[in-house]
């Protein structure tokens, strides 16, 4: 079973290049962290005593401003980042996907990277192997899987990663918002793949900005707020709190429908 536990964590950023008062002031201002009491380095504190606890079977959107804490959140979760203080216990193997591009070498091959993305998911080579002709026709780029990545463009390198991404099987699924940013009609495509994903995951975190986004692949939320877990509970209830109105109401009736049945049972 898989299963992650944080408690009472924390996790400081200490700024060694604001040497100078006035450039102090300003981190600190902006940030509202404060002055580590030993080294007089400022200290941005990321997070600030964290207790969650996620189960198999939790589909969990992350919403916050812009520095809430998320994607410091994000790599706690998926053990990258230990807390200052306080303690974290994941059991289950993570595929953090914060950037899609991350792990793609531009020498080698669309197919040849298939396999080494595969690899930095925790996959083997012989599974990728197996998965390389489902990918291929999924992202559209015939012969160019033969070709350098480094002679892709830009929308041709997200394809590529978007078919790697949602061809694994996560036990931990941490997926930063990045993976919003395909054109709409690609994207579309890649959302039964994205669905087909979560549905094989133990857990699912997600961070976005995108209600519709958070309403096809999760059922509850956490707002982030400077650095504090200020809320968890359904995704609707926590919209509805942290933007101050119902997400719902600007739906279409078909999203509307759809979605009430899957987080509330019905309206
Ligand atoms: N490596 C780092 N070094 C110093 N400060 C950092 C570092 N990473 C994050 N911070 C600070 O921690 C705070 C939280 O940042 P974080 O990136 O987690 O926010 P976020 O909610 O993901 O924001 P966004 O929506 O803009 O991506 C911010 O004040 C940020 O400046």
């Amino acid at each position: 079973m898989v299963s992650i536990d944080v408690w009472n964590a924390s996790v400081d950023f200490p700024i060694f290049d604001a040497k100078t008062r006035s450039m102090k002031k300003q981190v600190l201002g902006k940030v509202g962290g404060k002055i580590g009491s030993d080294t007089k380095v400022p200290i941005i504190e990321a997070l600030h005593d964290i207790t969650v606890s996620l189960k198999e079977g939790d589909r969990v959107g992350l919403v916050g401003h812009n520095g809430a804490g998320k994607s410091t959140l994000l790599r706690l979760l998926s053990g990258i980042y230990e807390p200052t203080r306080g303690s974290a216990k994941i059991v289950g193997k993570i595929a953090p996907v914060f950037d899609l591009g991350i792990g793609m070498d531009p020498e080698i091959s669309g197919l040849e990277n298939i396999i080494i993305r595969g690899l930095f998911l925790g996959m083997t080579a012989k599974q990728m192997e197996k998965r390389v002709d489902d990918i291929a026709e999924f992202t559209e780029l015939g012969d160019y899987l033969q070709m350098p990545l480094r002679t892709y463009s830009t929308g041709m390198r997200v394809r590529l990663a978007l078919g790697v991404v949602t061809s694994i099987d996560p036990e931990i699924l941490i997926l930063d918002e990045g993976i919003g940013a395909v054109d709409a009609a690609f994207l579309a495509k890649a959302k039964d793949r994205l669905k087909d994903l979560v549905k094989r995951s133990g857990i699912l975190v997600f961070a976005s900005h995108s209600d519709e986004f958070l309403f096809e692949l999760c059922d509850s939320a956490i707002w982030m707020d400077e650095g504090h877990l200020k809320q968890r509970g359904t995704l609707r209830d926590v919209l509805t709190q942290y933007k101050g109105r119902d997400p719902f109401e600007h739906m279409s009736p078909e999203n509307r429908e759809r979605f009430a049945v899957a987080t509330n049972g019905g309206e």
